[in-house]
């Protein structure tokens, strides 16, 4: 068996990490996992075949089999590539902002890292690797040529965090906010505060930075419950709360504007909604705090255009779609229909599919979700998944289409002209395959 340190020359002789043989590079590591359908110790033979340098495996049966060396075995092959990064951080001397939240971390990293990269050699999380496997996998791309780095931290249940941090081992970090998201595996919202809670915990332990919303109630009593328990021999950690400087939100839709007031100056996004405004904030304040100027910060945000299905605006012919089907939670849901409702247009359809993950809230959070579109007036609804039948009660007039492809039936035997459209549902839905019907 190897240590971690002997583990960790060999890393430095490859080129990268890779945990999968659908994507090996020339000289990287393979790391075995054990997932739901494959024993990646099955792949190592491929993968060093396939041009790895070494396969980290933890079956003593296919390292006994060789292959010139190159297998190096472990006790278990997720703890050792969990380790390898913990290890590797530990050699940056540079800032690494970590950052998690219910809805938002993903934009708000880009937001961040666009910003930053106005100043610095910037690593940011890429997409949205940010669980057990995706955040050591992020801190293992990460190069002595960086001069910051961002990394996103995704949850589902307690502890989740804390081991994140013990991993990125961040000097800052930001909560972009609490919601139901995950309430399943968290164990409602409270459990959804305390998991997240656990960022804070980790700045706090270290004397580290936090950067807090101060209009976020839940985020700044966070805060400061755990100012009240800090240990005399400890410090807490530096607390920034934003937005200081007087920026503005001008439009909400279809489009964010803000107006920053200090420096005359009007920014046009391609984000929609208020809430993609805070995300914005977030932005501004971590960007100031590392010396990015207000006109370049403006400059990295005004610029960044969405195209990961997270709020993307998209026009189509005479129509415009709102394509926000990445995820979708009842926080999330709530705040891109109350932007959507917001939209000035004349004619506006929905199309939304179930949310994921919410245990035995799901019916309540659905029925609850059929309440408010049902005060929103839009002129055609559409619902699809198993879930959203909860939501039937109070929309009578909704057309309810139980799955995907019959829903792209009905939406090519119901053409749209002239409509706002918006899109929104969990991962497992795809509902980004409605776009082509549209
Ligand atoms: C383990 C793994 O990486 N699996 C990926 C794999 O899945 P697949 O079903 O094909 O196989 P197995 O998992 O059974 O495979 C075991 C290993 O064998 C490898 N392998 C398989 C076949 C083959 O031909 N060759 C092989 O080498 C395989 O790669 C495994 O190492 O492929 C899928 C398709 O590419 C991947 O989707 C799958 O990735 C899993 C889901 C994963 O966790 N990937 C991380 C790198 C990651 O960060 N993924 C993010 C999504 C993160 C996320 O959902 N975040 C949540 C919050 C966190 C919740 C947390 N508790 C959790 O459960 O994850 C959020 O809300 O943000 C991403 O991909 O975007
Ligand atoms: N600050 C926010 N408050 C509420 N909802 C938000 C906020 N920011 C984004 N959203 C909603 O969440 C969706 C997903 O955004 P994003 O991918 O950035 O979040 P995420 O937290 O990274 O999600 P995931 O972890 O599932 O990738 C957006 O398209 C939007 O509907
Ligand atoms: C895909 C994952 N990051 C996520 O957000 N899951 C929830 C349940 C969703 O898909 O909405």
């Amino acid at each position: 068996m190897l240590s971690t340190e002997q583990l960790y020359s060999k890393f430095l002789e490859c080129t990268g990490v890779s945990t999968d043989t659908r994507r090996i590079t020339p000289n990287c590591l393979f790391v075995a996992l054990k997932g739901d359908t494959f024993n990646g110790n099955t792949f190592a033979e491929q993968a060093l075949a396939s041009g790895a340098r070494y396969a980290l495996v933890d079956d003593p049966d296919v390292a006994d089999r060789g292959v010139g060396g190159r297998c190096l075995l472990v006790s278990d092959g997720l703890l050792a590539l969990q380790a390898l990064a913990r290890h590797h951080r530990q050699t940056f001397t540079f800032p690494v902002v970590g950052l998690t939240g219910s809805n938002g971390k993903t934009t708000t990293k880009e937001l961040i890292a666009a910003v930053l990269g106005k100043n610095y050699r910037t690593y940011a999380t890429v997409g949205n690797l940010n669980n057990h496997i995706g955040v050591p996998l992020t801190l293992l791309a990460i190069t002595e040529q960086y001069e910051i780095a961002v990394v996103e931290m995704g949850a589902n249940h307690q502890k989740e965090i804390e081991l994140l941090c013990s991993i990125a081992q961040p000097t800052h970090g930001l909560i972009t906010n609490v919601g139901k998201a995950h309430l399943e595996g968290f164990g409602g919202i409270d459990g959804v505060r305390k998991g997240k809670g656990e960022l804070y915990d980790y700045l706090a332990q270290h004397g580290q930075t936090v950067f807090i919303n101060s209009r976020d109630t839940t985020l700044t009593a966070m805060y400061r419950e755990r100012l009240k328990t800090i240990r005399s021999e400890t410090t807490f950690a530096e607390a920034i709360f934003y937005p200081g400087e007087p920026v503005h939100l001008v439009q909400e839709s279809p489009v964010v504007v803000y107006r920053d007031t200090a420096h005359d100056q009007d920014v046009t996004t391609h984000l929609p909604g208020r809430y993609n405004f805070e995300n914005m904030l977030a932005a501004l304040a971590i960007g100031q705090y590392f010396g990015v100027s207000p006109a370049e910060a403006n400059r990295a945000i005004a610029d960044y255009n969405p195209t990961n299905n997270r709020s993307q605006v998209i026009v189509k012919g005479t129509n415009t779609i709102l394509l926000d089907a990445y995820n979708a939670n009842p926080s999330s849901m709530t705040a891109a229909i109350r932007q959507f409702a917001a939209t000035p247009a004349t004619k506006k359809v929905v199309i939304l599919g179930d949310m994921y993950e919410l245990g035995n809230e799901s019916e309540a959070e659905h029925a609850a979700l059929g309440q408010l579109i049902a005060g929103c007036h839009f002129d055609v609804v559409i619902l699809a998944g198993q879930d959203m039948k909860h939501a039937l009660t109070s929309l009578p007039q909704a057309y309810y289409i139980p799955d995907k492809f019959s829903l792209h039936n009905w939406l090519m035997d119901h053409p749209m002209t002239d409509t706002h459209i918006l899109v929104k549902g969990s991962r497992g839905m795809g509902l980004e395959s409605v776009v082509p019907f549209l």
